[in-house]
């Protein structure tokens, strides 16, 4: 039946009988009354969220009728509701759709009754305030210089699910929520952009632009860009058109108007606690200024510019439940983390790691130079050995906690003993020096790494010196690559395991699950607490992953200054490592 067709009397009759049974069900359903004269309202008897029903479909076809100033749709409901800002609208569409329109997906025509009122929905949604931290500048540029970032976006733009992106500086990987941030794009910030910084007191110097076009009817999911990815503050100019905003954090949930031309600045806890996000739809639904009703603000196509500056390093904010570079992981975790993801790991690999590792690093290779004849020193965590000959003066003693690698050495005549860094079987100061390289880094949290420094100091003489080697974070000091990066081999074949490795892994532990990020091998880190790839050179290329706690720079200080009876003689950076020489007091 077409919906202009005028009602027979008995259909008329008919419909009448439905929606009268109808009137108990919405009573019952949403708390609506109906009225038996036409409101402003209307309510969908027999529709709503659970039979598919959106505020777009609804919008789309109520729409032609008339000016609707509010749909509403109750979760788990199968009934929802709408406004028209006159009388006329809403009895026209009363007519119009009543027992005719199909726009559910049971494929059922939709029963319509006017109520009083619309009833409450019950969501904490707050209109016009900002969350903590957020700055939003309107008429922040002028309609020309809109103009001029404009007709920079005239460009090939990737196709996103819900909106055209195109990125500068540095690309934005969706796969990963994060840039690679050792491979900048050849594309750099248009200068056409820089303007923008003068009128914020060239406060802010972004590095990576990231272009949002976005049609009536796309929006943005929920999302903290992610922290370790880029500073605070992120800024969003928005061009074209108004759109709203949302912001959410735990059951607060703000909207606002983006006005077009405005500057949106999220800092702090805006940047770094809250999700934002644009609901997909063709209009926005405003509360009047006036505090009364509702308007439906139709969209046009709007065009963002997010301007973020790329972190070097991991995040240091105080938000450490939405931060991917914390990792909080408790001390029975840890034990059980290094077993499995460490000691196994050193045990299945204890062979070609071991053909891997021949050529002392020169630093290394000094210090245990630097001791006198008959010196007694202790390499904690020795693997292979491949420090404990390199002295013929002294006496070397190697201590690991891999039987694996413990048996390498004494292949290859070196005093070895299988020990464990936190309790190394020597007495106090027994020992004139100390090296460990490549070590603490696998202890999963800070106690720990701490422990086995202070197990170093312990076994140490007064007057002894220790060596200390740890993984960096930042694989890229002075703008040079270290050789781990470097080792980039030109013909490495990307395996099936490559892929499927990379991105977060749950670490399935009896004592509660940890979720870390496999590390992507020769590129710089993108969290403190990964997982490495070692892949055996076997007919399966068998991948294992190592865990390993990445140093920032002036970590491994600020530990040793937690130590009492030491006095830092030397810190330095290596090869994409910290390192440090202290003396025992
Ligand atoms: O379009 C916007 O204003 C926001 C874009 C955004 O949140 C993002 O790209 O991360
Ligand atoms: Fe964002
Ligand atoms: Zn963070």
């Amino acid at each position: 039946m077409s919906s202009n067709e005028k009602l027979s009397i008995g259909q008329k009759k008919k419909l009448d009988r439905k929606l009268a049974k109808l009137q108990h069900v919405l009573k019952k359903e949403s708390g609506a009354t109906s009225s038996p004269n036409p409101t402003k309202n209307l309510a969908i008897c027999n529709a709503g969220l659970v039979s598919g029903l959106t505020e777009e479909i609804i919008y789309e076809h109520f729409s032609q009728l008339g000016n609707l100033t509010d749909i509403t749709l109750l979760p788990g409901k199968s009934c929802s509701f709408l406004s028209y800002d006159s009388l006329e609208s809403s009895i026209k569409a009363y007519e119009t759709f009543n027992g005719k329109l199909n726009i559910a997906q049971d494929n059922k025509a939709i029963y319509l009754l006017y109520v009083d009122q619309i009833p409450y929905l019950n969501d904490q949604r707050i209109w016009g305030e900002l969350p903590p931290g957020l700055i939003l500048l309107e008429d922040f540029i002028s309609i020309e210089e809109e103009n001029m970032l404009l007709n920079l976006c005239s460009f090939d733009a990737q196709p996103m699910k819900h909106r055209l992106v195109k990125h500068f500086g540095y690309e934005f990987r969706y796969d990963i929520n994060n840039v690679d941030k050792d491979k900048p794009m050849s594309e750099t910030l248009p200068v056409e952009t820089n303007f923008l910084w003068s009128k914020l007191q060239q406060k802010f110097k972004p590095d990576q632009l990231t272009i949002n076009h976005y049609t009536p009817g796309q929006g943005i999911p929920h999302h903290i860009d992610t922290h370790s990815a880029f500073e605070d503050p992120i800024i969003c100019l928005s061009l074209s058109s108004p759109i709203i905003m949302e912001f959410k954090n735990n059951d607060k949930h703000l909207c606002f108007l983006l006005p077009q031309r405005s500057l949106l600045i999220m800092s702090e806890e805006s940047r770094y606690d809250w999700t934002h996000g644009i609901v997909p739809r063709k209009f926005d639904i405003i509360p009047n200024n006036s505090g009364q009703g509702f308007t439906c603000l139709k969209r046009g196509t709007r065009v963002s510019f997010t301007f973020r500056k790329v972190l070097q390093g991991s995040c240091q904010c105080n938000y450490k439940s939405k931060c991917d570079s914390y990792n909080d992981i408790e001390d029975n975790v840890a034990l059980e983390l290094e077993a499995m993801h460490v000691h196994k790991v050193y045990n299945n690999i204890a062979d070609h790691f071991s053909d891997t590792r021949h050529k002392p690093w020169p630093n290394v290779l000094e210090f245990v130079q630097s001791f006198a004849y008959g010196d007694i020193l202790i390499d904690v965590g020795c693997g292979n050995g491949k420090y404990l000959g390199i002295n013929q003066k002294i006496f070397t003693i190697g201590c690991d906690r891999s039987m694996g690698l413990i048996d390498i050495c004494r292949q290859r005549q070196y005093e070895g003993f299988i020990g464990d860094c936190l309790s190394v079987p020597l007495k106090n100061s027994s020992a004139d020096g100390a090296i460990s390289i490549a070590v603490i880094h696998h202890l999963a949290t800070e106690q720990r790494r701490l422990k086995a420094l202070r197990e170093m100091v312990r076994v140490l003489k007064p007057g002894g010196r220790a060596l200390v080697y740890v993984w960096a974070h930042n694989q890229i000091n002075n703008e040079k690559k270290s050789s781990y990066i470097m080792q980039d081999r030109k013909n490495r074949k990307v395996t099936q395991m490559d892929k499927l490795v990379t991105g977060q892994v749950d670490v399935p532990l009896q004592n509660g699950n940890v979720t870390l990020p496999v590390h992507n091998n020769r590129s710089n880190f993108q969290a403190k607490d990964v997982l490495v790839p070692w892949k055996l050179k076997d007919k399966n290329e068998t991948t294992f992953l190592r865990f390993y706690h990445v140093f920032e720079e002036n970590e491994l200080e600020q530990m040793c200054q937690k130590i009492d009876n030491i006095q830092i003689l030397k810190s330095y950076y290596d090869q994409g490592n910290w390192c440090v020489i202290f003396g025992k007091i």
